[in-house]
């Protein structure tokens, strides 16, 4: 043995080739935090001065290869000075660079997953050997940041400069084919050949039988592109990705930049626009929000796997109530998730147009190449559509997604509840209607709960599971549990109107129609939000979406649950647009109208008979700064996600931030409420709410935020 450590062991075979194995001895994964960099450059040292030591072949004892960078230490590292990140990235570097260059041929065996650093592990060896189980790829820049331990540099001199662009803009892992058609490995071989074969090359290679001196010359020389070539494909590129990847996400285009401004350089020089382009992304809001967003996924993933434990009922079959735009959805994403649903509805004509949609989001799952026509025909076999209630018995939990009426639910539930087993679960999808209201008429108000989803369902990722007050910690426990296995990510909130994600939308709403009703454009609204504070769309777009009536409906039972903060005197732009049947999408017109091009294509464009309906409530349209539109937008949501966590509705920030990201679609680089908070300072909200608090107790900060502030806290550890 060579070297013995936590996470790295080293041996010589009798071959000359010294093994370099990553097998974390504390973790199930592989990963590159502090330790496992020293222990590597410490194996480095040994294996440099070694004379028996013919080549160096990297490998893993876990089923991945390695994952990554620890993620976990990012934040506090990120939060150093620059002058000590930059130390620090040097130092990470030369370990990498240390490899690259020892004195013999050297190899990596990538048994799995090898992303990130562990990708860049391989990018410093001179030959890439895949199995067919893994994946390679370079996903930093989805956290913000670009490859820091040389990947950067070293893709483009190993794959050319355009594939390059490909794998670090899109930041996706690569199956190992499409590695090799590019030229990232060198060869695939299935997982029990894996070793041989990466021995064997390294034998040639100690042979002189493969160029890898060669191949090391090459890829630590400069990028081989001519000038006029490196000119079109840089700014080709940099327009492109710029475009794909918006304003608000800077790191793709940055590694472009250090890329184009290493091109000419050999690797060592080249490197060095690297690190400083790590350091600014790093450093960067976008990737601390981003990174923080990653950590708070792992929150949700780990309550999940405790739900799993913690269950007593096992999710096998379910009943979906109601066929319609909801109902539909849930059956076909428990079906496409292999749990069977019975679909009931009372019409024929509604569980046929359930059925057709499922089977047009299965079709198009095989279009895309992501299920086969077996699974297909499998999916759309498990959802069984029915007028009656036969089989319902067999099933154990029923996810009510009738219409949002209280009577028509209460009667609903409680028939089903009286033909369910004992030990079923009953849940309701409304989005309004308290939980206790309903658990109220059943029997068992302890096997029931909300499972609230999103619209469209199969591409929402949030589930809020709402715990009532006689609720079972196993009751949502199973749920969270079933939610995971429909692929969603659940976030447990507590009852209350509007639960967690419409409570604090609709004071958002309540912004927007005052901001109209002072004279404001929508349009002009609509574009900041969207453009500038990075929303999917802006308020209006948002309500014609939802469809106005749902939106005046919800913002009345809203009013009745906080009538101090949500309630109005006067009619607003939404109640006027319903009186004018401006219902939206639904129905073609809304704020703005909807159609279809000459090519079938759907269009909206503004409506000037919105604008003449609007001067019924609104004042004559003047200016607003962009600040002042965010403002007066953005401090009623803030203030009530804020009263939600003092109040308990939501355990976290880290799940309040995901329920707004994953539910609402909150700019992820912003991550979330509570980090733009944080990020802005609690103390500078706080003046900013008194600066509009005339606008009524919507603006109100509360005291634990005034409390906050004057302690000069945050709600994540800095
Ligand atoms: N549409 C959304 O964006 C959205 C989002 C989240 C939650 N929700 C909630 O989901 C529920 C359903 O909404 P939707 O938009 O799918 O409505 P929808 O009108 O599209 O569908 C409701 C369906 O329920 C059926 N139905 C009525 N009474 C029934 C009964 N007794 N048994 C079985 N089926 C019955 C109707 O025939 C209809 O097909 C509502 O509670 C709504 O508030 C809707």
């Amino acid at each position: 043995m060579i070297f013995e450590g936590q996470s790295i062991q080293c041996r010589l075979h009798p071959t000359g080739i010294a093994e370099v194995c990553f097998d974390n001895q504390k973790e199930s994964v592989n990963k590159f935090d502090r330790d496992t960099l020293e222990e590597l450059n410490k194996v480095i040292s040994l294996l440099k001065d070694n004379s028996d030591v013919k080549a160096a072949m990297v490998t893993s004892g876990k089923p991945v290869f390695i994952v990554g960078a620890d993620i976990t230490e990012f934040l506090s590292l990120f939060a150093l000075p620059r002058e000590e990140l930059m130390q620090w990235i040097v130092e990470a570097n030369a370990i990498f660079s240390g490899f690259e260059n020892l004195p013999f041929p050297t190899a990596a065996a990538i048994n799995g997953v090898a992303l990130g650093g562990g990708m860049e592990m391989c990018l410093s060896c001179d030959l890439r050997v895949a199995s067919t189980n893994a994946q390679v790829g370079l996903p930093e820049t989805k956290l913000g940041l670009i490859p820091g331990f040389g990947g950067t540099t070293r893709l483009p001199r190993v794959i050319g400069a355009d594939n390059a662009f490909e794998w670090i803009a899109g930041g996706k892992p690569s199956k190992p084919e499409a590695a090799l058609k590019v030229g990232a490995v060198d060869a695939v071989v299935d997982g029990e050949s894996l070793f041989e074969a990466t021995e064997r090359m390294l034998i040639e290679a100690i042979k002189d039988k493969i160029d890898w001196k060669g191949r090391r010359a090459e890829k630590t020389g400069p990028l081989q592109l001519n000038k006029i070539e490196a000119t079109m494909s840089f700014m080709t590129s940099k327009a492109y990705i710029a475009g794909q990847a918006g304003p608000h996400y800077p790191a793709p285009v940055k590694a472009v930049e250090a890329i184009e401004k290493g091109a000419g350089q050999p690797l060592a020089d080249a490197i060095k626009f690297e690190h400083e382009a790590f350091a600014d992304v790093a450093q960067s809001p976008q990737a601390s929000s981003l990174i923080q967003l990653f950590l708070n996924d792992q929150v949700l993933k780990k309550k999940a796997k405790q739900a799993s434990m913690a269950k007593n009922v096992d999710v096998k079959a379910a009943t979906v109530l109601g066929a319609g735009i909801m109902g539909g959805g849930i059956a076909y994403q428990s079906a496409s998730r292999g749990v069977p649903a019975i679909m009931k509805d009372i019409r024929q004509e509604a569980l046929e147009q359930g059925m057709n949609e499922a089977i047009k989001l299965f079709g198009k799952g095989v279009k895309y190449g992501k299920i086969s026509t077996e699974k297909m025909a499998q999916g759309i076999a498990s959802i069984k559509p029915t007028l009656s209630y036969d089989e319902i018995k067999h099933t154990n939990i029923v996810v009510e997604a009738v219409v949002e009426n209280p009577k028509v639910k209460e009667a609903v539930l409680k028939e089903v509840e009286e033909m369910m087993p004992e030990d079923a679960i009953i849940c309701s999808n409304t989005s309004t209607i308290s939980i206790d209201r309903l658990a109220s008429a059943l029997k068992r108000p302890e096997k029931f709960c909300g499972m609230h989803f999103f619209n469209p369902v199969h591409k929402m990722p949030l589930v809020e599971v709402i715990r009532g007050k006689d609720t079972s910690e196993e009751t949502i426990a199973s749920v969270v549990a079933y939610a995971s296995a429909m692929g969603k990510s659940p976030v447990v909130v507590n009852d209350c109107p509007g639960f967690f994600v419409n409570r604090v939308l609709f004071p958002y709403f309540g912004g927007f129609t005052k901001l109209l009703r002072d004279g404001a454009d929508f349009q002009q609204v609509d574009k900041i939000m969207s453009k500038k504070f990075g929303w999917p769309m802006g308020p209006a777009y948002l309500l014609d979406v939802v469809g106005m009536d749902t939106g005046k409906h919800a913002a009345e039972v809203m009013a009745e649950g906080f009538p101090d903060r949500m309630s109005k005197e006067e009619k607003d732009a939404i109640d006027v647009m319903f009186e004018h049947d401006r219902y939206g999408q639904k129905n073609g017109k809304g704020f703005y109208v909807y159609g279809t091009d000459k090519k079938g294509k759907p269009t909206k464009e503004a409506d000037p008979k919105a604008y003449e309906i609007l001067k019924e409530v609104c004042a004559e349209t003047k200016d607003f700064s962009d600040d002042e539109i965010i403002a007066r937008t953005m401090l009623p949501m803030i203030i009530e996600t804020i009263r939600c966590f003092e109040e308990g509705i939501i355990a976290s920030p880290a799940e309040g931030d995901m329920a707004l990201i994953y539910g609402l679609g909150f700019p992820p680089f912003r991550g979330g409420v509570f980090k733009y908070v944080d990020d802005n300072g609690m103390q500078a909200i706080v003046d900013l709410a008194n600066k509009y608090k005339h606008l009524g107790k919507a603006y109100e900060p509360t005291e634990g935020m005034v409390a906050m502030a004057k302690e000069n806290k945050t709600f994540y550890n800095a």
